[in-house]
């Protein structure tokens, strides 16, 4: 019986034709404004936006049974097992059937980092990072209303001390390797955006 790690190794084999996947990892403290800047580049780059974040919860409404795991991390704003984070972000790339992702909120830690590098092989080709104090995103996360049970002070704590001493090394770790794009995202939505579209300039704009 394989593991886990063996089918998303299978999966990984499987891209149609082995053609080349370009990643790009969006990472940025809680309420940075990865969600809406994925959302743009989406709209004007042709990429395919995956939000670690929004598959883990997806994955406690399909009634998974690792359903009550993730629901317990994400309301303790701790971070799940990289091989959970991994099988579903590898699942929804291959059925994307595109060449071009955006992995929004991830990794989010060493483990992440080096499970997805070891079990993917793929290097991405650069990390957009969203710099954003932090008063300002705790007053982005309070007003989001969309409903998150990890929308709520306490968890928006602990959600900050994890970015601090588990996400930003990683941060760090691309950064040694010249790989970071840092934007001021304490800025309007369309002024980030503007930054956001000089650093996607290489790849080819979507036709009107
Ligand atoms: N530049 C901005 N200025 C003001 N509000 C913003 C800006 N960017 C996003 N927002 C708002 O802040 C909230 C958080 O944004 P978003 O969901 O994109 O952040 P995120 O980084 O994906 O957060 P999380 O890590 O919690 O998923 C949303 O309500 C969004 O509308
Ligand atoms: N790589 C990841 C990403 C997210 N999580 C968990 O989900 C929570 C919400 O993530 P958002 O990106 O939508 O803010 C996060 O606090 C973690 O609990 C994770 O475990 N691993
Ligand atoms: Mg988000």
């Amino acid at each position: 019986m394989g593991t886990v790690v063996d089918s998303i190794k299978d999966a990984h084999v499987s891209f149609p034709g082995d053609k080349k996947i370009a990643v790009v990892f969006v990472l940025g403290g809680p309420g940075s404004g990865k969600g809406t800047q994925c959302a743009k580049i989406v709209e004007n780059y042709g990429f395919t936006h995956l939000s670690a974040g929004d598959l883990l919860r997806a994955e406690i409404k399909s009634g998974s049974e690792n359903g009550t795991m993730i629901s317990n991390m994400i309301k303790e704003g701790k971070i799940v097992p990289a091989e959970v984070t991994i099988n579903l972000l590898q699942k929804a790339m291959l059925e994307s059937g595109n060449d071009k992702f955006l992995i929004d909120g991830f990794p989010r830690n060493e483990e992440n980092r080096a499970a997805f590098e070891n079990v993917t092989k793929i290097e991405p080709e650069f990390i957009l990072f969203f710099d954003c104090p932090e008063e300002e995103m705790e007053c982005r996360l309070l007003s989001r209303n969309q409903g998150r049970v990890d929308d709520n002070i306490e968890t928006i704590r602990k959600r900050f001390k994890v970015f601090v001493e588990s996400s930003l090394p990683v941060v760090g770790y691309y950064d040694l390797k010249g790989k970071v794009r840092k934007v001021d995202a304490a800025k309007t939505v369309n002024e980030v955006f503007d930054v956001v579209k000089d650093i996607f300039s290489p790849f080819h704009k979507k036709a009107e």
